[in-house]
């Protein structure tokens, strides 16, 4: 039996679809540096990205891991907390980055009690909706199953609920073995429309290629529309 795939692989292949060479994308959450290499080799050599993480560590880690690629050139890292990326992504980038990766929770193999927390998850995640360009995507991968998750992944659930329809539409895709404690990706993209055409948007297609983003296949994890 095939492997279905996994929620992290999702949101690559979506964030990836987004990507250009020469694209600016954001890590909010370094951890150990995985998004941030794969967002790097995304945006090529004239691309940047800007990676953001509290924890020392964590940098430690993401720059070594980016030094494996030689990838160094292309990231900016920021110990500081994505509550505060805006300080650190010049003006220039301002409403022109076209991705950017959460992944919540805890650095794995350090502190376990040294999570993201609702409040500066929120604010970065405002801060980020604005940064966006015109055609962009933010992928969050939530884990409701640890301390404070499952209210996170509800207080994520309604800050989605809450955007502008007519701008952004949220998929939440489910691990193909859903329990209420597993974890879950949210696809939030923006759209490409001015104000004047958002009344015929429909919002369960892709912006891009006009797919229909509720279908699932059989052995993949299952996607769902957000509903108002
Ligand atoms: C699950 S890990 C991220 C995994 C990472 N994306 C990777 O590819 O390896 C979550 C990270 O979020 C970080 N974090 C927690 N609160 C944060 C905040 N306010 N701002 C930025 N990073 C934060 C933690 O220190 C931890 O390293």
């Amino acid at each position: 039996m095939t492997k279905p795939i996994s929620l992290l692989e999702i949101a690559h292949n979506v964030v990836g679809s987004y990507l250009e060479p020469g694209d600016v994308a954001l890590d909010a959450t370094l951890g150990n540096g995985h998004d941030t290499v794969f967002l790097a080799q995304s945006v090529g050599a004239s691309g940047h990205v800007f990676g953001f993480d509290i924890q020392r560590q964590a940098l430690i880690n993401s720059f070594r891991r980016l030094l494996q690629h030689d990838l160094q050139r292309r990231v900016t890292l920021s110990l500081a907390s994505h509550a505060d990326m805006l300080s650190h992504v010049p003006e220039q980038w301002h409403g022109r980055v076209r991705a950017v990766m959460f992944n919540l929770g805890y650095l794995p193999g350090a502190d376990k009690t040294v999570i993201t927390q609702i409040d500066s998850t929120l604010a970065a995640l405002n801060t980020s909706s604005g940064l966006l360009a015109p055609r962009a995507v933010m992928t969050v991968l939530a884990y409701p199953g640890h301390d404070g998750g499952d209210l996170e992944t509800q207080q994520l659930a309604a800050w989605c609920r809450q955007l502008d329809g007519s701008r952004f539409t949220t998929e939440v895709v489910l691990s193909s073995h859903d329990k209420p404690s597993a974890p879950r990706l949210f696809v939030i993209r923006k759209q490409p429309i001015c104000y004047d055409c958002a009344p015929f948007f429909t919002s369960n297609r892709c912006a891009s290629c006009q797919n229909s983003i509720t279908s699932p296949l059989s052995n993949r994890p299952m996607s769902i529309s957000m509903a108002k």
